[in-house]
């Protein structure tokens, strides 16, 4: 099959789709993989990397896509990706399409057959493609939500492990998922005090076994988190009900109730956000104020570690990509059902329940398509 990985053109996204190893593996499995150029210079990945494993470099994103079967990005197809797309195509990116009906509907109109990291399951009832992003977003979270408190940011001036003398941050993490663990141990490990807030008991149950004297865990309610982001000074949002668009657990009448430039970083604004008053920013504008209160809503947030980002997500990446490249999606995704649940739209279907939910939209079943 050919493979090809354009250049990410989301602002400040610098990470690829395509590792070099990865395509030396696409390689040695008989595939050629096309990479524009300088795609990879963002993650310390140069051209001539991609050279020397067997890979070629073409000029523009049109030749990539033109030439390709599968298209291997990172993020969504920003609209000039998504005009270039065809019928039969194959895309394997993430598309967080729930909050997004603009993208849905050019993917729907395009044709082509795309395959959602994040909706791509595993036997444990993980998502092994967002997780990897997850563990980055997730541990990047209290370093920018820390930032975000700073004064000259807006913030209330709050240091998160505090001094001797004066008490540390409290730092409350919405869903106790991969973001909101590694959240919590970050911030832990920066001397703050963290609640992490879940609606699964057995979750609860893990977080208690394994970080109990680390930070503290409690069952998520309306009261409860209320209780709880009132006395907060920094709030993460890491809930995610698979697909779906994130629960707003947050109205903005609450936000009143918070104390004066405390900061929100909504990690899962990518489907959403669960603040009512999220909406998606990007890392060259990243904060912005409603009522006092400081909301950073990264939509990329991995993008700002390119390479260790990049690395992570292509060892996950990297088996289905093989194997959709090596049997055709229709074969990989009857074989495994994990990477059917990844299928969301196909020639002009939709095949996501919760995203039609979402979007109120017709889909059908996945498998009905094979
Ligand atoms: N902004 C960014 O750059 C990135 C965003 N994300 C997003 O972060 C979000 C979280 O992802 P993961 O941690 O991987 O998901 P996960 O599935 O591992 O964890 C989500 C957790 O939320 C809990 N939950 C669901 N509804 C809840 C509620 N009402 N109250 C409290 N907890 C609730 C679930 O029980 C689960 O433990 C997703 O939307 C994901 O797409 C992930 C990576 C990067
Ligand atoms: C998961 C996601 O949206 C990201 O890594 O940007
Ligand atoms: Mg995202």
């Amino acid at each position: 099959m050919k493979i090809g990985c354009p250049k990410e053109i989301k602002p400040q996204e610098f990470r690829v789709g395509i590792t070099p190893n990865a395509a030396q593996e696409a390689v040695g499995r008989g595939h050629s993989v096309v990479i524009e150029t300088s795609a990879g210079v963002g993650s310390g990945f140069s051209d001539e990397d991609y050279v020397a494993v067997g890979a070629s470099i073409l000029g523009t994103a049109e030749e990539v896509f033109a030439t390709a079967d599968m298209i291997v990005k990172v993020k969504e197809p920003q609209p000039v990706e998504r005009k270039m797309l065809r019928e039969g195509q194959l895309l394997f990116t993430y598309l967080h399409l729930a909050p997004d009906p603009a993208q849905t509907k050019d993917l729907l109109e395009s044709g082509a057959t795309c395959i959602a990291y994040e909706t791509v399951t595993d036997d444990r009832g993980g998502l092994p493609l967002l997780a990897p992003m997850s563990e980055v977003a997730g541990r990047l979270a209290p370093q920018v939500g820390a930032w975000t408190l700073q004064k000259a940011n807006g913030g209330r001036g709050v240091l998160m492990g505090g001094v001797p003398g004066v008490g540390p941050a409290r730092v409350v993490v919405i869903g106790g998922g991969v973001v909101g663990t590694h959240a919590a141990k970050v911030a832990a490990g920066m001397g703050a005090d963290v609640t992490v807030l879940d609606r699964s008991l057995p979750r609860l149950r893990y977080l208690d076994d394994v970080f109990g004297g680390l930070f503290k865990n409690q069952y998520s309610s309306a009261g409860s988190t209320i209780e709880l982001v009132r006395q907060a000074d920094l709030v993460i949002g890491a809930v995610l009900v698979h697909g779906a668009a994130a629960p707003k657990l947050i109205s903005r009448a609450q936000l009143s109730e918070m104390k004066p430039g405390a900061a929100i970083v909504d990690v899962a604004i990518d489907q959403g956000g669960c603040f009512e008053t999220s909406h998606a920013t990007t890392h060259q504008d990243p904060i912005y104020d409603v009522d006092g209160i400081m909301h950073y809503c990264v939509a990329n947030m991995p993008g700002a570690v390119a390479r260790t980002s990049t690395i992570a997500l292509g060892n996950a990446t990297l088996p289905f990509m093989l194997a959709l490249a090596t049997k055709g999606w229709k074969k990989a995704c009857a074989d495994d059902k994990h990477l059917l649940n990844g299928l969301n739209v196909h020639a002009g279907k939709l095949t996501y329940a919760a995203v039609g939910e979402a979007l109120g939209l017709e889909t059908v079943d996945a498998s009905s398509v094979l």
